[in-house]
Formats: structure tokens, C-alpha cells, sequence
């Protein structure tokens, strides 16, 4: 028996030429259907549901106004693209969405035409469009350019090196500010602020419901022409805002569910033969339309699997604590013996732990916005005048601040603490995310000591090293996801810095792990031990400075020596083969094998899946070991683990 479908009218729509041919009366039921498949998918695959389900009917209206994929549409971070991906021929492959072979979860030009620009990072939507306007009118080009940028990441530095450069050039590009008052957390800052007053002052208020009432009694084309003067009148009522200050023309704010009122304006904004840039406020509700994204106080920002009647997500069972957690734990625990201990974040309270801090010590936490170069130079600030800060930062997302890190921190050796969170592989988020570069980037940079913990007893003790470590900058990275569930100490030790261990004693290999691929080096040895081939297994637990003696321990007592690393070429491999030729270990025969990354970006999977395709599990390491004995994987031995 056919089962009646739930979106008869989504199920005509294959591209935004399809939907182009709808009537505009049609248009809200259309919305409505592709907020049920946004959930729908999302309650399968998990991933970012609170953000799309915001821009449902920016996004129709959108499609609907402007010609894409000739007229260019960027989403700044890309999070919130899933009614986007919908809406441009990709509903056949949403419910692969973040798996491995499936759609990315933010937009990809490689992807789609429908993906001018690739995201996951925020703030480079203005300058992304700014480029492609400029470059549409240096070819002679007549398409429209349009990005939509959240208030959060409106917040971000970037975006206003993007406004000053637009506000100064005559070329038309369409901003789309989506302010739905949310980031991942409630927002942050003055910016936040502004746009609140915005909204909210009363003249804006009492024209705007004038503007409403006028244009309701009007037939329709007058009712644009009613619109547009109110619209304008608005920019003449609300007084020059910020952006009109910076050069563009502001429209709004206006109500960006209303598709009643966001088409007039864009159609108006479309066919307007002005130049220069305009930017559009969308007022809009992060996790618009399903009851347990309003009600959320993250409005669902990310969730994992979910049954959509109750809202109720799919837990995985935790088999240990996360990373994350026992960072925060053991910060909480080095911030009670010690009040010089501060933590910030820039906008990810919850992702780094942080907000735990928070609750403890809210005036030792900051949350600086999404703002990382700020975050850390701000923390340059604090370690100079003898506060311990803790600059909770992801890996991916401490790119944007290295000069900072270079520059304010490493020259003038502050001791500043950065607790990387997202070292290595990530899973989900695929290459956008990842972890990769940390430990070369930060490696080259003269007086920054790097510790990576091997797991999450690990962890503790360099957080407690960290604290008392006052002579520079410090870092400590640690992954995504769960430790190994070992038994925790009940207070973190203090490491001596630069000095590794010897976990397994042995003869003939020897494999020496930086961070947690510990584990696979651990099974690994069981496997090459098995083979007679006796495996020592050290955890270097600095990646910088590297424990010289216990290097040169390792290349004089064993054949070959193993490094591995959750990291790319140029990081922990390097420096040890570095030390070696430097010290003419490389001259006795001694052969070295660095294991890292491969060098390519890797698209998402599960973690583990990651790592077998980058080639750091344990039967990569075996068959790194026996190919350098000149031995092939030999029939006697056990099989290889998996
Ligand atoms: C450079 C950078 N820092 C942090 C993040 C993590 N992040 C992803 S979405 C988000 C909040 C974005 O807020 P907003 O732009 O208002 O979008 P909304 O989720 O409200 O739609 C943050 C902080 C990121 N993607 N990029
Ligand atoms: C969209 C974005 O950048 C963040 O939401 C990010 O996806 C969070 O990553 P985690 O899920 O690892 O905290
Ligand atoms: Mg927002």
C-alpha cells in the first residue's frame, strides 16, 4: 500500500529551477515541507539541526529571488546548509550527510554548483563574496553575489576586515545578516548588544507595524512600493547603524520567517539597479519550528541521533570519560589550589568543557565570542600581568590566531597555557575540523613546550604541569571523544618537562607514540612480540623539547625505531629524525620509520575508519616493523588485528 508522503509538494522540487516555477502562494507550504525532511534527515544522521532549521525560509526565498547557481549564494560556516543541500538536488543523499562517502556537513564546491564557496570555519562568508562580486565585475559579469552570515560569526574579526574593504568598494554585494540571537552558546559581546537594540527600539517597532498595517490593505504592487518605503524610512528611523557607518545600505531589521516580507525585499534588493554593498537583517529563530530545538537552551545547536516525536537524542554508552571533561575536571581542580588559574574561550563553552569551568569560576571564565585571534593575544594580556590563563582553544580553530600565538605569546615567552582540544582526526566534521597541524605549526616557534597526552590519566598530569609551569608559553593537545577508561589519580602530577617513558621494555623494536595512537603502539608490540620480535613501547608525552636521552636510548638499543604521531608530516616525526641525523644516530644502520597523516585532506568517517585509512593502526605499525626488517607478514604469526 503507498504510503502517502509527508512533502507531496517538496517531492517536485529537485533544483531551484523547479521551485522557481511554484507560485509564490505555494511557497510557505513548501518551507514547511522541507523543515519536516531537515528534521527527518537529521533525526537519521545526526549533526547540526538548530541552525538550518533558522534559515528554512531564507533559504526558499533565497533560491526563489535569485537565479542560483549563477547568482553566487555562500553560507558563512556552512552548518546550517542542510534545507540549502535539500533544495539543490542533494535531498537523495541527505541521510548520508557526515558519513563516510556521504555529503559533507558544511558546503563543499566540490560537492555541488550549488556550493560556490566551502565552509566549516566561520567569518569568511563577506570576504568569500566579496572576492566573487569583484571578480564578477572584473569580467563583465551581471550576477547577483548574496552570503548569509549568522550574528555570531558577524562577530568575528575577519568579518569586518570583509565590511571595511565592501564598505569602500562600489560593487554590489548582497549580506544577509541571520540574527537569531543565538551562537552555539547565547552570544557574547557588543556586537550582540547592538543588534538587540536594534531590534527592539521603539520607533522601529511602532513604524514597522504601521509599514505592516499600510502594506497588508494594499494590492500587491503597491504593496512593494508600500515596503520598500518602509524599508526605507526604516534606515532613516533606526538612524545610521554600524553597517550603513561602514559603507553598505542597510535594510531591516525584518522577519525572517515572514516569506511575506523577506521576498519583496529581496526581489527589491535584486532588481535595484544601485551599486555598493547592502546588508539585509534577518531577525530568525535558531531551531524554528520543532519543539524540542526551541525549548533546547542550545536550540539544538548539534545532536546525535533522535526520535523525532520526543526529541529524545541517541546516547552512545560512554565508556570513560571524554577528553574534554577530564580537562575541564582537572582544571577546576588546579583552579581551587591556585587563583591565578583563568580559562577562555572564543564561543565554545560547552565543546571545550569550559562552561563546567564557569559554572565553578564565572569570573575566572571568558568567552570572548568567536574571535580566536583576539582570544589569544587577550590571554598574552592576562599572563602579563601574572594571571595563569588557559586558552581553551580547538586545534582547527587555533589556525586562525598563530601569528598571535608567534607574534604576542612565543617572542615575548608568556606563559600562556593552550589546551587543544581536537587534536587530530575528528570524525564527522571531516577535513574542516581536523586536528592535523598542530604539532608542526606550533613545533618551528622557538619556547613553546608541547605536550600531547597518550590518554586521560595523561591528560590530568599535564594540565596539572601546565599550571605550574610559569617559564613560557605551554600547550597540551588531546583529541575528540572518550579516554581509554583507565583508573584517574586523584590529583594530576607534575611532569618533568621534556621527559618521556618507557611503557614495554624490549629489544629489537621500538616504537615511540606521541599522543594517543599509544594504544594501537601498545597492541602493535603484543602483535610483533608474538612474532619473536621483541617491541619496546615509550610515550614521548613532549613533542617539544623531545626527551634527547631517551631518543638516543632507543636508536642505540634497537634495530628499528617507530614514531608515530595523530598529526602531519613537519610535527613529532620530523624533530626526532631531526635529532637523529644531528647527532649521527642515522650512521650505524639504524632504520627510522616516522608514521603521521597522510598528506590529503580526509573526508569524514568515523574516527576509527579515519585512521585505518590514514594508516596509524596497529596492523599499520606491525607491517611498518616488518617491512623494515626486510621480513613480509610472515605465515607463522598471528594475524594481523584488524
Ligand atoms: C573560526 C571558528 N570558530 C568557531 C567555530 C565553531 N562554531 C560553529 S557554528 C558557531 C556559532 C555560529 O553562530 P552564528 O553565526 O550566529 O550561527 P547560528 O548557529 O546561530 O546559525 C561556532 C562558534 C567555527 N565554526 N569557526
Ligand atoms: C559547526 C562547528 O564548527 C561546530 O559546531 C563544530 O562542529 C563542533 O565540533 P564538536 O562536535 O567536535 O564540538
Ligand atoms: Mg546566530
Amino acid at each position: 500500500m503507498m504510503v502517502e508522503s509527508k512533502t507531496p509538494l517538496l517531492d517536485t522540487v529537485n533544483t531551484p529551477e523547479d521551485l522557481r516555477k511554484l507560485d509564490p502562494s505555494q511557497l510557505r507550504q513548501l518551507a514547511d515541507e522541507l523543515r519536516t525532511e531537515t528534521i527527518n534527515a537529521v533525526s537519521v544522521t545526526g549533526g547540526h539541526l538548530g541552525a538550518g532549521l533558522g534559515v528554512v525560509e531564507l533559504t526558499v526565498a533565497i533560491h526563489y529571488a535569485f537565479n542560483t547557481p549563477a547568482d553566487r549564494l555562500i553560507w558563512d560556516v556552512g552548518h546550517q546548509c542542510y534545507p540549502h543541500k535539500i533544495l539543490t538536488g542533494r535531498r537523495d543523499r541527505i541521510r548520508t550527510l557526515r558519513m563516510g562517502g556521504g555529503l559533507s556537513g558544511f558546503t563543499k564546491r566540490a560537492e555541488s554548483e550549488y556550493d560556490p564557496f566551502g565552509a566549516g570555519h566561520s567569518s569568511t562568508s563577506i570576504s568569500a563574496a566579496l572576492g566573487m562580486a569583484v571578480g564578477r565585475d572584473q569580467l563583465g559579469h551581471k550576477n547577483h553575489v548574496i552570503c548569509v552570515i549568522g550574528d555570531g560569526s558577524i562577530s568575528a574579526g575577519m568579518a569586518y576586515e570583509a565590511m571595511n574593504n565592501a564598505g569602500a568598494m562600489n560593487s554590489r554585494l548582497i549580506v544577509i545578516l541571520n540574527d537569531n540571537d543565538m551562537s552555539i552558546a547565547p552570544p557574547v559581546g557588543a556586537m550582540s548588544g547592538y543588534l538587540s537594540r536594534l531590534i527592539s527600539s521603539r520607533q522601529y517597532r511602532g513604524l514597522r507595524e504601521l509599514g505592516k498595517q499600510v502594506a497588508e490593505r494594499l494590492p500587491r504592487p503597491l504593496q512593494e512600493a508600500a515596503r520598500r518605503a518602509e524599508e526605507y524610512a526604516r534606515g532613516f528611523v533606526t538612524g545610521g547603524t554600524l553597517f550603513e557607518e561602514m559603507g553598505f545600505y542597510y535594510v531591516g531589521p525584518i522577519d525572517g520567517h515572514n516569506l511575506d516580507h523577506l521576498l519583496p525585499v529581496l526581489e527589491n534588493i535584486r532588481d535595484d539597479q544601485g551599486t555598493g554593498p547592502v546588508l539585509i537583517h534577518a531577525v530568525t529563530q535558531k531551531g524554528r519550528g520543532y519543539g524540542p530545538a526551541e525549548r533546547s537552551a542550545d536550540k539544538l545547536h548539534a545532536v546525535s541521533k533522535f526520535d523525532v516525536i520526543t526529541g529524545a537524542q541517541a546516547k552512545a554508552k560512554a565508556n570513560a570519560p571524554s577528553y574534554t571533561r577530564v580537562f575541564a575536571d582537572s582544571l577546576i581542580q588546579e583552579a581551587e589550589a591556585d587563583s591565578r588559574v583563568v580559562a577562555i574561550t572564543a564561543a565554545m563553552p560547552s565543546g571545550t568543557g569550559l562552561d563546567l569551568f564557569e559554572k565553578r569560576f564565572p569570573d575566572r571564565t571568558y568567552d570572548v565570542g568567536i574571535a580566536e585571534q583576539h582570544a589569544v593575544t587577550f590571554a598574552a594580556g592576562l599572563a602579563s600581568e601574572g594571571l595563569k590563563p588557559f586558552c581553551a582553544i580547538y586545534s582547527t580553530f587555533l589556525q586562525r590566531a598563530y601569528d598571535q600565538v608567534v607574534h604576542d605569546v612565543c617572542i615575548q615567552n608568556l606563559p600562556v597555557r593552550f589546551a587543544i582540544d581536537r587534536a587530530g582526526l575528528v570524525g564527522s566534521d571531516g577535513c574542516t575540523h581536523a586536528g592535523a597541524f598542530d604539532v608542526a605549526y606550533l613545533g618551528c616557534v622557538p619556547n613553546i613546550v608541547i605536550m600531547a597526552a597518550a590518554d586521560e590519566a595523561e591528560l590530568k598530569h599535564m594540565v596539572a604541569t601546565a599550571a605550574a609551569y610559569d617559564h613560557g608559553p605551554i600547550a597540551v593537545r588531546y583529541p575528540r571523544g572518550e579516554g581509554v577508561g583507565l583508573e584517574m589519580p586523584e590529583r594530576g602530577q607534575v611532569l618533568e618537562i621534556g621527559k618521556g617513558r618507557i611503557v614495554k621494555e624490549g629489544t629489537k623494536v621500538a616504537i615511540l607514540s606521541l599522543g594517543t595512537r599509544l594504544q594501537e603502539a601498545l597492541l602493535a608490540a603484543e602483535d610483533l612480540n608474538a612474532r619473536g620480535l621483541s617491541t619496546t613501547v615509550a610515550d614521548a608525552r613532549f613533542a617539544k623539547p623531545i626527551d634527547e636521552a631517551l631518543i638516543r636510548r632507543l636508536a642505540q638499543e634497537h634495530e628499528v625505531l617507530i614514531t608515530i604521531e595523530e598529526g602531519s608530516i613537519g610535527g613529532f616525526g620530523s624533530y626526532v629524525l631531526h635529532f637523529l641525523a644531528q647527532a649521527g644516530l642515522l650512521d650505524q644502520g639504524l632504520k627510522v620509520r616516522p608514521m603521521v597523516l597522510p598528506d590529503i585532506f580526509q573526508d569524514q568517517d568515523a574516527p576509527a575508519k579515519q585512521y585505518d585509512e590514514a594508516g596509524l593502526n596497529a596492523r599499520h605499525i606491525v607491517e611498518t616493523a616488518l617491512k623494515a626488517l626486510g621480513t613480509g607478514l610472515a605465515a607463522e604469526a598471528p594475524a594481523a588485528r584488524a
